[in-house]
């Protein structure tokens, strides 16, 4: 029984989706030794922040094949591990972005126009109106650290609202800064010169405490700042003296270094000017549809044998590159598979070399389905798209990749791999004909032309009279029936290649008795 177990608070559409496909746990609230307990027993998980997904959770799990996020960040997951075991770590990129950015802006009115602090005062029976007088956006300057999808909506209505925008994103091109009219900056200047500073940038190492209080010193003492991405990018002892110390005007903050925000936080003992939230920049409910349904569509097509589109630990590899790719990623762990039994070392080099067509696709999942094919007689099971690229990594494997936009003899292109073992090298070649087909076409550069089987024998051979007749017989002696041959040669009497397709894998005892015919160089049993 296909197991998922749902850990924090999802929306119903997921839970309806992922119920199509397996049995639903939901469980909220468990501590991380209550959830290492359990995960062994199932298949899927689906998260949001709340669950911390550490390296000995997931060294618990057994069957575990994805991790959903549902959501953006995924900093609650221990992504490293969970490739390393071939976990599936998935999100929703896009599910919350509205309202990520519309609580921001919303924060940002709220700081502006006092409104948390005069709906407080009056439910405590006040009439202040000189107390709140506040700030208008218009004409302000805003700074925004990120302008990924968050932050370049954050700077349309910004931009909307007669602010003037100023950003800073090492990654954001001049030419994209100006279609969004936003002005480029760098992060100094723009702390310097923004009278509104919003986050949405990711925690990562070298944003943790990127706002401490040095930054912080250079804003000016008006200015207010937001953070609705990550917790750890502002330093939060800073912040809470910054404010006690009038350093800026204020500060709304939605997430923390550690949540739930401890009770004895400094932040929550800040007397003026700070507005704080629970985490709840995708808490809509148009937002929680959209990530549940997201994620939860992306866990039922994984544990359905399908691709995930939105995989944030197989790099280029979406739903639609692995759909209109099908044949070619066929082909590249046939090859995988063929040149590591027949490669009969450890193998310390592999070559890729797309030419043709296979040029013009992107080369990096037709590698990766390489060496899974490659890794999966070592491996079995065990190796994935996830993983595969870590484990030849790991393995010392050097992978080079050669593209070559000619090709001469097909007119769909090539698939070459060249291996290099302690043993000495192999090559193998093969193409994908118009109806999808698979073809081998070349091996160690003899030509051949077979399409590939189940069971197959694999021999380099003297090309003399009665070494085939040999073998057959053999074959036959041992009950193994063969369904098709072909032979290749450069020349007469010289060295030939030969594939056999067969019915039955070749038992070890017959493998043994071709070896050790005359004029055999090689034999091995092939199984795809
Ligand atoms: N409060 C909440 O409930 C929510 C928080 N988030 C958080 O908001 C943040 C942004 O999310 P998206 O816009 O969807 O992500 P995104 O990936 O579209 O954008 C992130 C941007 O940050 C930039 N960036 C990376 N390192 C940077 C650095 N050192 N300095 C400046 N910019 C840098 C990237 O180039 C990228 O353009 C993420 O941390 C996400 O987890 C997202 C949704 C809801
Ligand atoms: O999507 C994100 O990155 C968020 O921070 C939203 O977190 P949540 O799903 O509300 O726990």
């Amino acid at each position: 029984m296909t197991k998922v177990l749902v850990s924090d608070p999802i929306d119903q559409a997921g839970i309806d989706i992922l119920t199509q496909v397996a049995q639903v746990d939901q469980k909220v609230g468990l501590s991380p030794d209550q959830l290492k307990n359990i995960i062994g027993e199932y298949d899927g998980l689906m998260i949001r922040s709340g669950t911390q997904v550490t390296s000995d959770v997931i060294s618990e799990a057994k069957k575990l094949r994805i991790i959903g996020r549902a959501g953006v960040g995924v900093d609650n997951v221990d992504v490293p591990t969970a490739t390393r075991k071939g976990v599936l770590v998935v999100n929703s990129p896009g599910g919350n972005t509205i309202a990520a950015a519309e609580h921001a802006l919303a924060m940002m009115l709220a700081l502006s126009r006092n409104i948390p602090q005069a709906n407080g005062s009056m439910f405590a029976g006040g009439w202040d109106r000189k107390k709140y007088v506040g700030n208008e956006l218009y004409k302000k300057t805003l700074g925004v650290v990120g302008l990924g999808k968050i932050g370049s909506h954050v700077a349309k209505v910004a931009n909307a609202m007669g602010m003037e925008v100023i950003g800073f994103d090492p990654f954001v091109s001049n030419e994209r800064a100006q279609q969004m009219q936003v002005r480029l900056s760098d992060i100094e200047e723009l702390f310097k010169e923004s009278d509104y500073v919003t986050l949405h940038l990711p925690r990562t190492p070298e944003t943790e405490n990127l706002v401490d209080i040095d930054l912080l010193r250079k804003m000016k003492p008006t200015a207010r700042l937001v953070n609705c991405a990550r917790g750890g990018i502002i330093n939060e002892n800073d912040l809470a003296n910054a404010l006690a110390e009038n350093v800026i005007q204020g500060a709304a903050i939605d997430v923390y270094a550690k949540e739930p925000l401890a009770e004895n936080s400094p932040l929550r003992a800040v007397k003026k000017g700070l507005v704080l939230t629970p985490h709840l920049g995708a808490s809509t409910v148009e937002a929680q549809q959209n990530v549940a349904i997201d994620v939860a569509e992306q866990i039922r097509d994984v544990l359905l044998g399908l691709p995930a589109r939105s995989a944030v630990n197989i790099p280029g590899l979406s739903a639609e590159i692995m759909d209109s790719l099908k044949p070619h990623l066929k082909l590249a762990e046939t090859l995988g598979l063929l040149v590591s039994q027949i490669s009969g070392g450890q193998i310390q080099k592999l070559e890729v070399r797309l030419q043709g067509e296979f040029a013009q696709h992107p080369s990096q999942p037709l590698v990766i389905a390489t060496l899974k094919g490659l890794l999966t007689s070592a491996l079995g099971d065990k190796i994935n798209y996830v993983n595969a690229s870590l484990e030849a990594k790991g393995r010392g494997i050097d992978v080079v990749e050669i593209k070559d936009e000619l090709c001469p003899e097909f007119a769909r292109g090539s698939l070459q791999l060249d291996s290099f073992s302690d043993k000495g090298g192999h090559s193998v070649s093969g193409t994908v004909f118009g109806d999808g087909d698979l073809g081998i076409t070349s091996i160690d550069e003899y030509p051949i032309n077979f399409v590939p089987s189940r069971h197959m024998l694999f021999t380099r051979h003297r090309d003399m009279p009665g070494i085939i007749g040999q073998i057959g017989s053999l074959l036959g002696k041992y009950n193994v029936n063969i369904a098709s041959m072909q032979v290749g040669r450069r020349i007469v009497r010289g060295e030939a290649v030969m594939v056999l397709s067969i019915d039955d894998p070749i038992p070890s005892e017959l493998l043994g008795s071709i070896l050790s015919m005359q004029g055999i160089n090689e034999a091995h049993s092939v199984t795809l």
